[in-house]
C-alpha cells in the first residue's frame, strides 16, 4: 500500500499544497517550523482521522480560515482508495472513502495501517500510564475491532460507576446492589480486555526485544513488562475488595484503566537511567515492533512516518536503522529532517527509489 498523491487546503501552515509521492521513500527537508512535520501529520490524519500532535481538531485549521481539507490517493492491492478528511469550524469532522462518508470515524481505523515515529513519542516514557495504555490499545485496535468496542463500553460503565460513587458521597448514602451491577459489567468487559492485552504482549515483547537488539547492536538488556493487578486476582474480586477505598476516593481505583507497561534497561527504569539515545532507541524499537505486528495481523505493509528520528542517535544506530529498513521489507516511508545532506546520505544507503521535497515557505 502507498500514498500516491496528497493535497492540502488550509491545513496548519499550508494554504494550498499538492504532493506526488514516490512509492518507496519520500523526504521532507527544510528549516525549523517550515511544515515538514505538518505534512506527516496530514498523512496520519488520513489513516486515523485525527492529528498525532494536536488533539484539538480546530487548531489544525490554518489560522484565520474556516475549514481544512486533506485529500489522499492511495494504491492498495491494485485498487485506488481516495480518502478525504475535512473539518469546518462549528461542524463535525468528516471522512469520505471513495466519495462516501463514514457514519462512525472508528469504522475507518485499520483500513490504511500506519506507524509514526516522532520526538513526541518521548511522552510514552516520561508521561503517566494513560499514554502507555493508549499505545497498546492503539496497536491492538488496528487489527481487532471488538477490542475497541469493549474498550469503549468499559470506559462508559467506568464513568457511570464513578458518577454513582460521587452521588453516594454527596448524598451520604450507599447501595451495594446498584454498585454490583456496574462491577459485573466492568468485570465482563475488563476481563476480555485484560486477556487480549496478555495475549498481545506475549507476541509483541519478543518482537520488541529483537528490534532493540538490531538497533543497539545487542549490548544492552531491555525489558517491557505488563503491570496489572488483574494478574493476581480477577476483576470482580478486586472491585469488591476495594469498595471502601473507592467510596472514600469517589472513583474506581482498580481495573484495566490502571494497567501500565514497565520500561526497563539493565533492570532499571529507562525513564530515570536511560541516556537520551537509549531512550530514543527504545522508542524506535517499540514502534518498529508495532510495525511488524500490524503488518503480520493486517497482511498489509503499513506506511511508516519517521519524523526527525536521526537526532541524538550515534552513526552506528543510524546505520542499524538503515539496515533494518533495508532488510525488513518496509513499504512506503516518509522522513522529515532539517539536514538535507544527512537525509540524502542516509537514504542513498537504502537501495530504493526516493524523492526529496525541499520545503521553503
Ligand atoms: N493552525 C495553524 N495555522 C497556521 N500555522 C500553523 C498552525 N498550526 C501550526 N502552524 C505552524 O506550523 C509550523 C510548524 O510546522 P512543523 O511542526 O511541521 O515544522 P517542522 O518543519 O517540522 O519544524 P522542525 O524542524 O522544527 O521540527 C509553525 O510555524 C506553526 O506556527
Amino acid at each position: 500500500m502507498f500514498l500516491r498523491k496528497l493535497s492540502l487546503i488550509n491545513y496548519k501552515n499550508f494554504d494550498s499544497k499538492d504532493f506526488e509521492f514516490d512509492s518507496k521513500i519520500n523526504c521532507m527537508v527544510g528549516p525549523n517550523g517550515i511544515g515538514k512535520t505538518n505534512v506527516l501529520d496530514a498523512i496520519y490524519h488520513l489513516s486515523f482521522g485525527k492529528s498525532y500532535f494536536n488533539p484539538v481538531s480546530t487548531q489544525n485549521i490554518r489560522h484565520d480560515e474556516d475549514f481544512f481539507v486533506i485529500e489522499g490517493e492511495f494504491e492498495k492491492e491494485d485498487r485506488q482508495e481516495k480518502i478525504v478528511c475535512s473539518l469546518k469550524r462549528g461542524s463535525k469532522k468528516m471522512i469520505k472513502r471513495n466519495g462516501k462518508a463514514y457514519d462512525r470515524l472508528s469504522d475507518h481505523i485499520g483500513l490504511l495501517p500506519l506507524v509514526i515515529i516522532s520526538p513526541a513519542d518521548r511522552d510514552l516514557i516520561i508521561e503517566g500510564s494513560d499514554t502507555r495504555r493508549k499505545f497498546i490499545d492503539g496497536v491492538i485496535s488496528q487489527s481487532d475491532k471488538n477490542y475497541l468496542q469493549d474498550l469503549l463500553k468499559y470506559n462508559k460503565v467506568l464513568a457511570q460507576r464513578n458518577s454513582l460513587l460521587k452521588y453516594f458521597a454527596a448524598n451520604h448514602t450507599f447501595n451495594k446492589d446498584t454498585l454490583s451491577v456496574y462491577n459485573e459489567q466492568l468485570n465482563d468487559y475488563g476481563s476480555k480486555i485484560f486477556e487480549k492485552r496478555i495475549g498481545f504482549l506475549e507476541r509483541f515483547i519478543p518482537i520488541f526485544k529483537e528490534q532493540y537488539v538490531a538497533i543497539s547492536g545487542g549490548h544492552e538488556e531491555v525489558s517491557l513488562r505488563y503491570e496489572s493487578k488483574l494478574k493476581d486476582q480477577g476483576l470482580l474480586a478486586l472491585l469488591e475488595s476495594n469498595v471502601e477505598k473507592d467510596k472514600a476516593l469517589q472513583y474506581t481505583s482498580v481495573g484495566v484503566h490502571k494497567d501500565d507497561l514497565g520500561f526497563e534497561i539493565s533492570g532499571h527504569p529507562i525513564k530515570k537511567f536511560g541516556s537520551q539515545g537509549q531512550q530514543k532507541s527504545f522508542l524506535i524499537a517499540l514502534k518498529f515492533a508495532q510495525f511488524q505486528f500490524i503488518k503480520m495481523q493486517s497482511k498489509t505493509t503499513p506506511v511508516l512516518l519517521l519524523d526527525d528520528i536521526f537526532d541524538k542517535l550515534d552513526e552506528h544506530r543510524v546505520s542499524h536503522i538503515v539496515a533494518l529498513v533495508n532488510n525488513e521489507n518496509f513499504g512506503q516511508i516518509f522522513i522529515s529532517d532539517t539536514h538535507a545532506d544527512r537525509t540524502e546520505a542516509v537514504v542513498k544507503q537504502i537501495h530504493q527509489t526516493y524523492k526529496l521535497f525541499r520545503l521553503n515557505g
